[in-house]
């Protein structure tokens, strides 16, 4: 299904690969306007945005950020240590995973997804901190897709050996990251604050395995 080196296909000539190896891609043009724009409105306001707390050091701290877990029944998912069943498909929302399977099927890379976790950042203080998407029921080296719609950022990416400097993936309003084999085995990536203005919602689809989902 992948090849080593692989690189998304030179006929796509909106998309830009930050790196070979592992595979680490940026699609622009996702899913055209009015599509892209629509989708943010509406995802803004219909969904059911939820600010969990984490514990840290025994005190309860809100995330800085909204999400909301949406996918099939079977794709449970524990995170900080807490189970969660996803919301049903929102029609957008599935709309999107769609078109990111048809735009990854048309550079040669087969993927699906069953899972997909959304996040609204009001503006460029609201973030998310260094973390790789390893959790166990994601299997090993999964083919992760985030796609960004509104105000654009940075994620930042860092190698977990220090191997080689960090650097930004700039992420524009309706582009899709691939983020393939291996990028979170060996990077880390965070949504830093930025004195930037807008909103903007990101969706990391992925594929939980069923089989290692349970306690
Ligand atoms: O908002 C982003 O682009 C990052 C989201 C992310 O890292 C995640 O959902 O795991
Ligand atoms: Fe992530």
């Amino acid at each position: 299904m992948w090849s080593p080196g692989f690189l998304p296909t030179t006929t796509d000539e909106a998309a830009e690969t930050l790196l070979d190896s592992p595979p680490l891609a940026v699609f622009t043009g996702l899913l055209g306007e009015p599509v892209a724009t629509e989708a943010l409105a509406r995802l803004a306001q219909d969904l059911a945005w939820q600010r969990p707390t984490l514990r840290l050091f025994g005190r309860e701290h809100p995330i800085p950020r909204h999400q909301v877990w949406m996918g099939s029944p079977e794709a449970r998912y524990r995170y900080s240590g807490r189970d969660f069943t996803p919301e049903a498909w929102h029609p957008d929302v599935a709309t999107i995973r769609d078109a990111v399977v048809e735009r990854l099927d048309a550079a040669g890379i087969t993927a699906h997804f069953n899972s997909v976790l959304l996040n609204r950042y009001a503006d460029g203080e609201e973030r998310m901190g260094w973390h790789s998407d390893d959790e166990p029921e994601l299997g090993l080296d999964p083919l992760i897709a985030a796609v960004s719609l509104g105000a654009e950022r940075p994620l930042r990416f860092r190698w977990k050996t220090r191997e080689a400097e960090a650097f930004n993936a700039w992420l524009p309003h309706d582009s899709l990251l691939l983020m393939g084999p291996g990028v979170q085995r060996r990077l880390q990536h965070a949504l830093l604050p930025r004195r930037l203005p807008g909103l903007r919602i990101s969706l990391t689809f992925r594929l939980v395995k069923a089989e290692t989902s349970g306690d």
